[in-house]
């Protein structure tokens, strides 16, 4: 195939695309081909059961879409009525973002393809309806929404006749979190025993494990594609890595804010995503650095994205910040993967992320199609062996990290006066679900309960938290901390024991317990919400309802961000959950 400074051009596929195909990746801008897609499109048949791995941000979206159109284009049998082409994707936002990149690539078909979103969130009711009004010969999915489609008779009609079957971030549709429901889809689509579809997967990381599960969707003699060496870091290489230890959980907003002020005096475009370790983490930082506390850099939109957020918000704030030349996004996992947010120059890491995998995604939200940017996790002490477990990332140790102009960027003094402004809510709530996710992550911290107890403790004080707030009995008992030293339950108070409790300043310390005596309760004076701390689930402005347009895109304007309080929202997604709790 012929190469153009080392990179195949699109146009060499003349013949092998067509020409509606070639006149969209030309009006796109896109000339050369990426190692993936030249890797792919090399192949002898476009029909081929494949297995895909390539680095984050390197056009794996096109290597899928491009085959698969082809296919579907060159069928001189295809119904456009049934969908030809079905790809799976773990978010809504992931979806949407694939089913725009197939709409430009189809941009010159006439007759247009169609291509639809079925994503959770939106109204089902319009959504389904355009599905069976119109010719849906590609559709784009997560997974609960398109259950609830098969659910009906005549949409699993219009599913019965699948050609192409993309799993997008494969190893995640087919981990333990999303297999129940892909099971649920295979058996009500046609079986892969009769070779009636291929089956494509792709993601920037493939574990050992999801080698079990191919069958799902692979028929055995698949090809398998990588274009990253084995003896090679699984992380895009021009994306530098480093880690910065700070010696107690009470320095880690300190140095965030010290990082970014840094980050914006040496570039005044600064676009950064911030990822915390959960929904309601990202939504403190979110008021922190935002209009409520206002720690971020002068003139820098402060935008949030995370699980709880109403549907309607997510959406408007993934347009906005793709739409943005600067800007801090404090995220949850919900956009760690596949979310192609140009030109971010940074991306930071509160804390470990939930697996290897995950780091490996969250870096990649920079460094995209070629480009530079620079990755920063921060660490406790306690979270340091994240660094140690995985020697195959090359992460510098930056040491401490301190404001060159401390004096005129106190950074502990303005985090403080911050975190007075953010309601006392949305602490406790960061509080149980930080609590939630060390827990969940207990062996790997190697911690027992009352440790993980503990470290939840440093954390409500390190956010402004005197004392460890009260928590449902159901709730510990969920969290499967029932009992334990440290914790104040609600309506009882602490829980002595004789393992440590943190040392809370301000609050006179737990009566002692002899060694080995069996914990139990104190009534604890201050009042206190646990329950009122978990929050209730509220409708935020839009969601669901404000949806008309095609694929669930929201009609109303304005500001995401700005104030927007999206706290609470969760349970409106018809997705599968991870197995992890979402705390
Ligand atoms: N041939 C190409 N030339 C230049 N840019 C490209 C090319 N192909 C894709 N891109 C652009 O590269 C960016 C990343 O592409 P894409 O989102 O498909 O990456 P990915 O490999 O799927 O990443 P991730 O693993 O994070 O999902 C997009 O902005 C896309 O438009």
């Amino acid at each position: 195939m012929a190469a153009d400074n080392g990179r195949v051009v699109f146009a060499q596929m003349a013949g092998r695309l067509k020409p509606q195909l070639l006149s969209a990746l030309n009006a796109m801008d896109l000339t050369h081909m990426t190692p993936v897609q030249e890797k792919v499109l090399q192949l002898p048949t476009f029909t081929q059961d494949c297995l895909v791995q390539a680095k984050t941000g390197t056009g794996k979206t096109i290597a899928f879409l491009l085959p698969a159109l082809q296919s579907l284009l060159s069928a001189k049998d295809l119904e456009r009525e049934f969908v030809g082409l079905l790809v799976l994707a773990p978010t809504r936002e992931l979806a949407q973002q694939i089913a725009d990149e197939c709409d430009r690539l189809t941009q010159s078909c006439t007759p247009p393809l169609e291509c639809h979103l079925a994503v959770g969130g939106s109204s089902k009711k319009s959504s389904l309806s355009k599905f069976l009004k119109g010719k849906p010969t590609i559709l784009v999915a997560t997974p609960g929404r398109l259950i609830d489609y098969l659910s009906e008779p005549e949409p699993r009609q219009r599913l019965s006749k699948i050609r192409c079957l993309v799993l997008d971030e494969a190893d995640r549709m087919l981990d333990q979190g999303f297999m129940p429901a892909l099971m649920q889809i295979l058996q009500q689509i046609p079986p892969k025993a009769e070779g009636k579809w291929q089956g494509m997967c792709f993601s920037a990381t493939v574990p050992p494990e999801v080698d079990k599960v191919l069958h799902l969707v692979l028929d055995k003699n698949h090809v398998r594609i990588s274009t990253i060496d084995k003896n090679e870091a699984p992380t895009i290489e021009t994306v530098p890595q480093s880690v910065i230890p700070v010696s107690s959980v009470d320095e880690v907003l300190p140095t965030l804010h010290s990082v970014l002020s840094c980050a914006k005096a040496d570039d005044p475009v600064l676009k950064a995503v911030i990822f915390c370790p959960t929904a309601r983490h990202a939504g403190l930082l979110y008021h922190v650095f935002g209009s409520t506390g206002g720690a971020a850099p002068p003139r820098l939109p402060v935008f949030q994205m995370q699980s709880r957020m109403a549907q309607a918000a997510r959406t408007r704030t993934v347009e906005e910040f793709k739409a943005t030349d600067r800007g801090l996004l404090f995220a949850s996992d919900v956009v760690g993967r596949g979310m192609d947010f140009p030109d971010i120059n940074l991306v930071v890491q509160i804390g470990v992320p939930s697996d290897k995998d995950q780091y490996v995604h969250r870096v990649g939200r920079t460094g995209r199609a070629g480009k530079g940017g620079r990755a920063v996790t921060i660490l406790t002490p306690e979270e340091m062996w994240f660094v140690r477990n995985n020697p195959e990332f090359p992460i510098e140790n930056a040491g401490r990290f301190t404001h060159p102009k401390a004096s005129a960027y106190p950074s502990a003094e303005i985090i403080k006066n911050a975190l007075a402004k953010v309601p006392e809510q949305t602490r406790v709530q960061a509080y149980i679900s930080n609590l939630g996710f060390i827990k969940s992550l207990m062996k790997l911290y190697r911690v027992d309960p009352p440790t993980v107890v503990k470290l939840g403790n440093q954390f409500a004080k390190s956010i402004g938290l005197d004392e460890p707030p009260p928590l449902g009995q159901s709730l510990v008992s969920k969290m499967g901390l029932k009992g334990v030293p440290g914790l104040v339950i609600e309506g009882k108070g602490l829980v002595v024991g004789s393992a440590p409790a943190a040392p809370a300043q301000g609050r006179r310390p737990p009566p002692r317990n002899p060694a080995g005596a069996a914990p139990k309760k104190v009534h604890h004076h201050a009042a206190g919400g646990g329950e009122r701390s978990q929050g209730k689930p509220g409708l935020g402005p839009g969601q669901a309802r404000g949806f008309s347009t095609r694929r669930g895109k929201p009609t109303g304007a304005g500001k995401a961000t700005a104030g927007a309080s999206t706290e609470g929202n969760g349970g409106q997604s018809s997705e599968p959950r991870p197995k992890r709790p979402r705390w």
